[in-house]
């Protein structure tokens, strides 16, 4: 996240009086992430993740709450959001939609191994298989329509070349058959920064405001684009062993999935590749704003189209 508001110490101790986790101790802003704007907080009780919601609708933010409630009740190392003494998740801060979520230990792993790939895949068809039971719905808000609706707001500042490619991509993307991939609740944002590590384990997963109904097998192309990609942006043969036959292991691919691997791959790409030019070319105002390379994407869609990786299983 970044900083795009800010919130003084005196405010935040008038608000925590909502809630039964003690006094406040310490206020810090985090700079890391693109969306929202985050702060620890240290109360005499403990230690907790503010986080003011810049740009999701108020209405969409209790399916992300209450879906890491859920996710973290089956086991799984998820910040439990904190309900306040009317036992509601989501309060309102500095004018913006607001909840405070646990804050959990450990680092994240910027240099990834095969081990730590493979304990993400288990996590990742664990998260899977543990959303299938969760109760509410909400599409992934950067599913199709949105990459559609991205494109033609970036497509004005891109230079000729990468317009033929984004032009190319969605013509192909179009024809892909979605319908016919398992569907469920995915994270769609598991990247590298977004999980901390205790050690060799995974201690939390962190980041689920652009979780969403979708194919499960897009959540899993973003998650290899990230974990398992080489600096020259190709795909590290052991590490996506690696993570893609943990994910089998616990959730077994389907055939439409395997067909569509390669397509999906390119997908997850593009994805990224429009939300990086979005931040770049039309930044959103803010204190401390991170925007990340478009560039990087750009270049691992062109090379999963110039050499279409199969599903190694
Ligand atoms: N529950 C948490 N426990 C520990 N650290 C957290 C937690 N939530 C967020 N963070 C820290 O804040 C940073 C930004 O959070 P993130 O959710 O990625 O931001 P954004 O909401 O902008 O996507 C993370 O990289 C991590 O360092
Ligand atoms: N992971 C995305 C952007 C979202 O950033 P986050 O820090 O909020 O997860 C990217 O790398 O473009």
């Amino acid at each position: 996240m970044s900083v795009f508001t800010a919130v003084a110490p005196e405010t935040l101790s008038c608000w925590l009086g909502r809630y039964a986790i003690g006094r406040l101790v310490d206020l810090q802003g985090i700079s890391a992430g693109v969306q929202n704007s985050n702060f620890f907080v240290t109360t005499t009780l403990g230690r907790y993740v503010l986080t003011l919601f810049e740009a999701i609708p108020r209405a969409e933010l209790p399916y992300f709450l209450h879906l890491m409630a859920h996710l973290a009740r089956h086991g799984l190392p998820v910040p439990g959001p904190i309900a306040d003494r009317d036992n509601e998740y989501l309060g309102t801060l500095s004018e913006r939609p607001a909840a405070l979520v646990m804050r959990l230990s450990g680092k994240s792993e910027m240099a990834p191994t095969a081990l730590h790939c493979e304990r993400v895949g288990a996590m990742l068809a664990g998260l899977h298989l543990a959303g299938l039971s969760y109760g509410r719905r909400q599409d992934n808000p950067r599913g199709t329509a949105w990459r559609t609706a991205a494109a033609a707001r970036v497509r004005p500042f891109l230079p000729a070349d990468e317009q033929a490619l984004l032009d190319a991509e969605l013509a192909f993307q179009a024809a892909v058959d979605y319908a016919s991939l398992p569907q469920g609740v995915i994270h769609a944002d598991l990247f590298r920064d977004n999980v901390l590590w205790d050690g060799d384990y995974i201690g939390g997963v962190i980041d689920f405001y652009f979780a969403g109904h979708d194919a499960l097998l897009f959540d899993v192309a973003v998650t290899v684009n990230d974990w398992c990609t080489t600096a020259d942006g190709e795909l590290d043969p052991q590490r996506t062993a690696a993570l893609l036959a943990a994910y089998h292991a616990e959730r077994p691919f389907t055939d439409a999935e395997r067909a569509n691997w390669p397509a999906l791959l390119r997908a997850a790409a593009l994805r990224f590749w429009l939300s990086r030019a979005e931040d770049f070319h039309l930044p959103k105002p803010g204190e401390m704003v991170l925007v990340k390379p478009p560039a990087e994407y750009r270049d691992i869609l062109r090379l999963r189209i110039a050499a279409p990786p199969p599903l190694p299983l």
